[in-house]
């Protein structure tokens, strides 16, 4: 029996690639599938017990989408379960009348009224069962389209801290298959409901026909059935198990296809490297499919032999109940199609059930994601905030990332008012972009207090929090959309008709404001460009250019607070000064700006420059204050000053012909060429 031993997908090896790019197993650890385990290891009837539960909730977005759809399908298929019951019945009593005694032509004669009857009654069947198939077709995308609603609403709603926690994204992960699921377990509740009511319409007939048929029948199914549920749940661990290498493997494919990394794949001779684990990554991935089939084919095997065995019980016992006279010719004629027609059925039930069983455990896996994004979810409602901005105030704030030791944040007060440009400098790592988070609203601090107006964030509505808030980050999104999209998804929500002209006049002067009018003027179809190079048509914009779009879209939010964290890396330094230079005009009686940069010369003119180190507020003041203090803001000053400082004639090595390029690591003065 070592084909039908308890698998262990979490102990396979760790292939050379999982550890050379992502440093270990790319399994889902132990505790989880183990606990998988408890529950699905359980016995056949438990999982059959907790199906209605299971299928319950698709059943339920099936009654909410389109109930007549569902009602129409029900009733069909009970139908059809009817007109099989009725059809065997019809059977048993056409065999009775052609084996009574009496002339042939008079048996056909009598058997006639139940051959028309039986003629009709599959008429009616095949009625119902098309008209099932309609309606299933109509409910099917629509349960898939309310599920992935369900799937993206909740997504889209948990707080920042979720969508960061490796926990959380695997369940997102499992949980993308939940939608399509739920749409096959409208198709496999169908054709259980349809199995079963069929099979209870045989049982019906084989209890009338003769009491020990029936038991005869369930021990035919009853191997087939566990075979194909242990075949489905040590699938579904498998592929729970397994979604993170996956996942891994189908990122290197896409890295080798997608035009961000075309220049390094190619130049770096990258596209060789990852075809290369792509491969190792696939190949083990198949040693798992490999030893899932044979472990299938052990189970599947067993099954039919023990099925098999009962078929041979069942007819032994059928001969001999006829033989010794307690059956008749025309009953056992009966109950032969009968068991035949019922252990098909029975099969296809177990198959259809079994079906439904797979189903259900990624739409519970997409139930269990909604109830967890329910509870990681960002509060609705909360206090309202004043229309006109006052201050946000941070005191002693502290937070940590969960998966640090060290706070990114500790001790942190300061106060941003209206109409400043207040900056934020310090090194890397030094915690400004997780300020700008927290000022956002999409961190909340550890301990500590940070309010907007006196409101404390925690207790806000947080809408309210991001509706003052303009982000534009570093890695800000290039949306896939037309230039005038692009820069309108600053407020997407204000998109009614009426607001139209407004909107199309503030597209407009929101790209004026940032230079991107004259990047649009260049585009072969104006602001209705599509800036998406994988569509046919469109066009792409350089790094500078989309920085001027992100600049305009910040504008066209129109925020009573506008955080910019390196918004001009990419421009060149005429548009950068313009850009400094239109930020800083963005601060007005109503609103504030953010600066977060390394480039001190744009931090000078700030109204107040935090300056922090290593999650701490460590200066703030004005510039020249800061210069003039001589700590930590006047040496990160002064050392960009000097790059730009013409500098010093370097006293040319004696010898030294032309000029020289010093050895890597060679200590200044000891250039090649020194004698
Ligand atoms: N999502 C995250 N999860 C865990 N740690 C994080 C996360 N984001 C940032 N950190 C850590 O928090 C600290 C502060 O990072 P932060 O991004 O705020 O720095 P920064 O000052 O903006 O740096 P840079 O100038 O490089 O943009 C760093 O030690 C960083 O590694």
């Amino acid at each position: 029996m070592r084909l039908l031993k308890r698998p262990r997908p979490v102990d396979a090896p760790v292939s050379d690639s999982e550890r050379q790019l992502f440093g270990g197993p790319l399994r889902y650890d132990a505790g989880w599938a183990n606990h998988e385990y408890a529950v699905l290891e359980n016995r056949l009837l438990t999982t059959l017990r907790a199906m209605p539960t299971m299928v319950g909730g698709t059943v339920r977005l099936a009654w909410e989408t389109d109930r007549r759809a569902l009602l129409t399908v029900a009733a069909t298929e009970a139908g059809q379960g009817v007109a099989s019951a009725v059809g065997l019945l019809v059977v048993n009593a056409a065999l009775a009348a052609l084996l009574a005694d009496g002339g042939a032509a008079d048996r056909v004669h009598r058997a006639l009224p139940a051959l028309v009857l039986g003629a009709l009654v599959a008429v009616a069947g095949a009625v119902c069962a098309s008209w099932s198939t309609a309606a299933a077709g109509r409910l099917e995308p629509k349960v898939e389209r309310a599920a992935t609603e369900r799937y993206l609403r909740a997504a889209v709603g948990v707080e920042l801290e979720a969508v960061e926690d490796g926990e959380f994204r695997r369940l997102l992960d499992s949980a993308q298959w939940g939608p399509p699921s739920a749409r096959r377990t409208i198709g496999a509740c169908v054709a259980t409901l349809n199995g079963l009511v069929s099979l209870v319409a045989v049982a019906g007939v084989l209890t009338v026909l003769h009491p020990v048929l029936l038991p005869m029948l369930a021990l035919i199914a009853a191997p087939r059935g566990w075979g194909a549920m242990r075949v489905a749940q040590r699938r579904y661990l498998s592929v729970m198990s397994w979604v993170e290498h996956v996942r891994a493997a189908r990122m290197l494919g896409q890295l080798l296809i997608s035009r961000t990394s075309a220049a390094e794949v190619r130049v770096h001779g990258v596209g060789r490297y990852l075809l290369g684990h792509y491969r190792k990554m696939a190949e083990h991935a198949e040693t798992e499919a490999t030893r899932l089939a044979r472990d299938k084919a052990g189970t599947e095997l067993l099954a039919a032999a023990l099925s098999g065995a009962a078929a041979l019980v069942t007819y032994g016992a059928l001969g001999a109940l006829i033989v010794s006279g307690r059956m008749e010719l025309a009953v056992a004629g009966t109950a032969v199609i009968a068991v035949r027609t019922g252990s098909a059925g029975l099969g296809a039930l177990v198959a259809t059930t079994n079906t439904l069983h797979e189903e259900s455990l990624y739409v519970r896996d997409l139930e269990r994601f909604v109830a967890e994004a329910g509870r990681r979810a960002i509060p609705r409602g909360g206090l309202p905030l004043p229309e006109r901005l006052g201050t946000v105030r941070l005191n002693d704030v502290r937070f940590r990332y969960p998966d640090r030791d060290a706070p990114a944040l500790d001790g942190v007060s300061l106060t941003i008012g209206a109409g400043q440009v207040v900056a934020l400098v310090g090194e890397n790592g030094s915690g400004k972009s997780t300020l700008v988070k927290l000022l956002a609203g999409l961190h909340l601090p550890d301990s500590g207090s940070l309010t907007w107006d006196g409101v404390e964030v925690a207790e806000a509505d947080r809408e309210a929090v991001f509706d003052r808030v303009a982000l534009l980050t570093q890695d800000f999104e290039r949306w896939p959309v037309t230039a005038r999209t692009n820069i309108a998804m600053g407020r997407p929500d204000d998109d009614g008709p009426e607001r139209a002209v407004d909107r199309a006049a503030a597209v407009v002067a929101a790209a004026r404001y940032s230079g991107a009018d004259r990047v649009v003027a260049q585009l072969p179809n104006g602001y209705e460009t599509l800036l998406a190079r994988m569509f046919r048509g469109a066009s792409e914009l350089s790094g500078g250019q989309w920085q001027k779009f992100g600049l305009a879209r910040t504008r066209y939010r129109d925020a009573r607070v506008v955080v910019v964290d390196e918004p001009t890396s990419a421009l060149d330094p005429e548009a950068e000064i313009a850009a400094f230079d239109s930020i800083r005009r963005l601060a007005g009686p109503q609103r504030a700006v953010v600066l977060v940069t390394h480039r001190m010369s744009a931090v000078r003119h700030a109204d107040v420059i935090y300056v922090l180190h290593e999650g701490r507020l460590v200066e703030q003041g004005g510039h020249e204050e800061l210069v003039a203090r001589g700590g930590r803001y006047a040496a990160m000053f002064r050392m960009q000053a000097e790059q730009y400082a013409a500098p010093a004639p370097a006293a040319r090595p004696k010898g030294a012909a032309g000029a020289v390029v010093p050895r890597q690591g060679a200590a200044p003065g000891k250039g090649d060429g020194v004698t």
